[in-house]
């Protein structure tokens, strides 16, 4: 079996499982956010009175954080309500982040778990080894009145990633170029695992945004094998001893693909579709409106990181807008710590709460008809963070900064090859 499989079989109380088969999981951590209270009143409806595992869910208040409507008010309201009379202790208010970092940041996240929440991103946490993804109200309102789930175990696909990056590449090219290449609907109901010497060299941050992305091609899961990256992450956060499951030697996968990321230069996916991607350099010139740093798949210390080394001392373009978005608190707060929320804000940028803000267009940096983004997120369909005549392009942090200080679409490799050579 794969250890996606071993971790649905101890779920199910079975021995065994194989793709297709329909189990029934008891689900370690359920995960509701502020887009969801539909979740409530479908669990009243289902004949719900009390949850059945209060110490087994979570309430993130992510997605309008804080909130920039009465409606949003009221959901949150109707929330907190809930959490309290449930004697739900796991609520993250408005001053937490988005749920797939606050998740981790808090060591709700572990190798082997089922983590099921109403947010479709919940592949990312593949990346730490556990089964994490995304349902909707109904679905997850069942885990509130129960503590399990039906589930399909799923077909696994391997993607194999061989080479080295190269200066200024990242996890995000990478996973950009994969579903460029592959389509927004090639692994539609499977897992993705990624393996091989590359993925090895990633840091958790780069695994959990090559893992969140997962879910624009079609993806029920993502997973990579905890490793003693993966174990030294979560050391100090985790209060449990971790044993990831390992897949036996002879597994057969569904089906094997392979990337050398050594010929992946920087890429972007242009508008409006995910897998519409093309190398940066053929965009290199095209003016943005905005630059957008944030989001559960680029919004990380690591991700603030890049871009104040390539901001600092530096002004963002007078034409330009620079918004960034720490993914949660603990992210701020180290970004703080390390001096880059300075040198982002001294260069112009303009911070707002972490949260999902403008990533799917409901507040914090929204556009107009005919504005350009640049953004560090995953999706770019019409609308997606504005108007509908604004038009974004996904790429990463390092593309977003370079983008905000030129105020037009610039390759980042230049520029940290230069910020390499000073350094020297
Ligand atoms: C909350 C939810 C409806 C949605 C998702 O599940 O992806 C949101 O997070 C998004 O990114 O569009
Ligand atoms: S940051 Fe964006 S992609 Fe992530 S959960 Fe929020 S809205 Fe969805």
């Amino acid at each position: 079996m794969h250890a996606i499989e071993k971790i649905l079989a101890r779920a199910s109380g079975k021995d065994s499982v194989r793709a297709g088969e329909i189990v029934n999981c008891r689900v370690d951590l359920a995960e509701v956010n502020d887009l969801y209270p539909q979740t409530i009143h479908s669990f009243y409806e289902m004949g719900g009175r009390r949850v059945h595992s209060p110490d087994r869910i979570t309430f993130i208040l992510d997605h309008y954080a804080p909130a920039s409507s009465i409606q949003q008010a009221e959901n949150q309201k109707f929330m907190r309500e809930f959490c309290r009379e449930q004697g739900i202790e796991l609520l993250f208010d408005v001053n937490s982040g988005v749920c797939h970092q606050v998740m981790v940041d808090h060591g709700l996240v572990y190798p082997g778990m089922v983590l099921i929440a109403t947010d479709s991103h919940t592949t990312t946490h593949g990346a730490l080894g556990a089964f994490g993804t995304g349902v909707g109200a109904t679905d997850l309102a069942v885990i509130l009145a129960t503590g399990h789930l039906w589930l399909r175990v799923p077909e696994i696909l391997r993607i194999h990633l061989t080479g080295r990056l190269s200066v200024g590449v990242y996890a995000k090219d990478v996973i950009l170029h994969i579903i460029g290449r592959l389509g927004a609907d090639y692994a539609i109901y499977k897992a993705v695992e990624f393996t091989g010497p590359v993925v090895k060299e990633l840091s958790v941050s780069e695994r959990m945004a090559l893992c969140n992305m997962t879910t624009e091609m079609g993806a029920k899961c993502a997973y990579i094998q905890p490793d003693q990256v993966t174990l030294g992450f979560l050391k100090g956060k985790v209060k449990r001893n971790l044993e990831p499951v390992e897949t036996d030697p002879d597994f057969q996968y569904a089906e094997e693909l392979f990337f050398d990321v050594s010929a992946i230069p920087p890429q972007l996916a242009v508008p409006s579709s995910v897998d519409n991607v093309r190398p940066l350099s053929e965009l290199v010139g095209t003016p943005v409106h905005q630059a957008y740093l944030g989001s559960c798949t680029g919004g990380r210390a690591e991700d603030l990181a890049v871009a104040a080394r390539i901001l600092k001392g530096r002004r963002v373009h007078k034409d330009t807008r620079l918004v960034v978005v720490p993914a949660s608190r603990d992210v701020f707060l180290e970004a703080l710590q390390r001096g880059d929320v300075a040198a982002l804000v001294e260069a112009g940028a303009t911070f707002v709460t972490p949260g999902c803000a403008a990533c799917l267009g409901t507040h914090e940096g929204i556009l107009a008809a005919g504005e350009v983004c640049i953004a560090s997120t995953n999706r770019n369909f019409p609308g997606r963070m504005g108007h509908t005549q604004s038009a974004v392009y996904l790429g990463s942090p390092a593309a977003v900064a370079a983008a905000a200080l030129n105020g037009r679409i610039t390759d980042p490799c230049e520029i940290l090859a230069e910020l390499e050579r000073k350094e020297s």
